[in-house]
């Protein structure tokens, strides 16, 4: 039995994709029956990594997800269109997809996931989340005898990369930024990445699959790595930090309500966490639950084969699907998605969390005695203040708190930007 695929995209994840469907020697025997049917691109004079057929090849990409040849579609175009509307025709001609993308699952999921469940095919997507991490599939299946309290992670290889070497080696951003488009890490429009959308996208997928309900990509807060400088980072370390962006999910019960954190931004992370030694392109997503405790799902979270890993799994998992059970049976409630109410979305006012902030001073006595005063006023307590460094004429003072509402610390802060003594505040991180 041979089963065809349509690709859609033939870029860094298309061509990885590509490899192993040509080279099955030493794979799983399922992949020798399936072959790649067509293959839709933007320009067909583009010079390729692999040589296909020319015929496979057209730009046309509508014709292949109507094919009637073809059995699944992988989408790995990116972006929201035309990767939206070409996913809900290929579900409409009866196709099963595996997609690689997060930016349009996490938007549109829910029109595209009820589209399939009518029509009785599988919208698979290993790959959108941490790359060749399988994490997806274990969230539907391997851990759904427990109870989910919290799903929290590094899920971008581009951030990461760039935080590294940063720290590591005192490289420059939009350097190491330049190195992860070579190596084909970061999205087409890298903004997705550096601003924390792509990561956005990323946990309000895993936040729909852990916590059963739908996720509005919007109720994500989100702060992207722009605003974290050399200095945080030096005295993140002094401190015992490393600086990572987090993405977290987090249930909180509260006595008259369930509701769910959700915010990516960037951390300060005890160097002694098991997220801390995630690096460079690597990608690192921890789990809690009742019974397990913590599990961690750890990998290479972007990259040409890592990601096309993922993606060929799902297609073999379809496959195995159609030639055990055939075309008609109902889905596999483990694999398909069945989620019907929206998650109810904490405020980021009631964020309870610790903070480091870096003031420049003027460097006038008793300042750090206005600050305390200020904090104490708006009931955050200081961890530790430490008076570190001159910056020209002015004093540079880091402090941690102790955890508190964020809505707290911010009428601490709207009240300390007012004193004579503070010249500016350059930076705001909060503490895991
Ligand atoms: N790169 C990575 O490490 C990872 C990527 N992903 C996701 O995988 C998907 C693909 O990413 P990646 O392979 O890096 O992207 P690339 O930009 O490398 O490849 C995109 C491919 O899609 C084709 N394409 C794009 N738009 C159109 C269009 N309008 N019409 C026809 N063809 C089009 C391009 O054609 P042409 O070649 O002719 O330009 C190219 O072949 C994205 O959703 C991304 O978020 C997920 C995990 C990791
Ligand atoms: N741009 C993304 C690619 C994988 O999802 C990343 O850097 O993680
Ligand atoms: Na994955």
């Amino acid at each position: 039995m041979t089963f065809k695929i349509g690709l859609l995209g033939f870029g860094v994840v298309g061509t990885g994709t590509a490899k192993i469907l040509l080279d099955p020697f030493g794979r799983h025997p399922v992949l020798k029956e399936i072959t790649i049917g067509r293959v839709g691109v933007r320009s067909l004079d583009k010079p390729r990594e692999i040589e296909l057929s020319p015929q496979l090849l057209t730009t046309d990409l509508e014709s292949i997800v109507t094919d009637p040849e073809i059995d699944i579609i992988v989408e790995l175009l990116g972006g929201l269109e035309p990767a939206r509307s070409l996913i809900l025709k290929a579900i409409a001609s009866g196709k099963h997809v595996v997609t690689a993308n997060k930016a349009v699952i996490a938007r549109f999921g829910d029109e595209i996931y009820a589209k399939a469940n009518e029509k009785g095919v599988y919208v698979l997507l290993e790959a959108a989340v941490g790359g060749g991490i399988p994490v997806i599939k274990p969230l539907k299946q391997s851990l759904g005898a427990n109870r989910i309290s919290s799903i929290m992670g590094i899920v971008n290889g581009t951030t990461n990369y760039i935080l590294t070497e940063m720290s590591q080696k005192g490289a420059d951003f939009s350097e190491v930024l330049a190195k992860a488009q070579e190596l084909g890490y970061a999205e087409a429009d890298p903004t997705a990445d550096v601003d924390g959308f792509d990561a956005a996208d990323k946990i309000a997928i895993l936040a729909s699959l852990g916590f059963g309900g739908r996720v509005k990509r919007e109720d994500v807060y989100c702060e992207g790595i722009r605003q974290v400088s050399a200095v945080d980072i030096a005295y993140a370390d002094r401190l015992g930090f490393v600086i990572k962006l987090l993405a977290i999910a987090k249930d909180t019960v509260k006595e008259d309500s369930d509701t769910l954190e959700l915010r990516v931004h960037p951390t300060l992370v005890p160097k002694t966490h098991p997220l801390a030694n995630a690096n460079g392109v690597y990608n690192a997503i921890l789990v809690e639950g009742e019974p397990l405790g913590q599990v961690m799902f750890y990998g290479p979270g972007a990259g040409s084969g890592p990601t096309a890993s993922a993606v060929v799994s799902d297609v073999m998992n379809i496959v195995g699907i159609l030639k055990s059970s055939g075309k008609t049976r109902e889905l596999d409630p483990l694999l398909s998605c069945i989620h019907q109410h929206y998650c109810q979305i904490a405020p980021m006012e009631d964020l309870s969390t610790r903070f480091y902030a870096r003031f420049l001073c003027r460097d006038v006595p008793g300042v750090i005695g206005h600050l305390g005063m200020a904090f104490g006023d708006h009931g955050v307590s200081l961890e530790s203040v430490v008076q570190i460094g001159i910056r020209g004429d002015l004093a540079e003072i880091v402090v941690v708190t102790h955890d508190v509402r964020e809505g707290n610390f911010r009428s601490a802060l709207a009240a300390i930007e007012s004193l004579e003594a503070i010249d500016s505040i350059p930076s705001i991180l909060r503490v895991l």
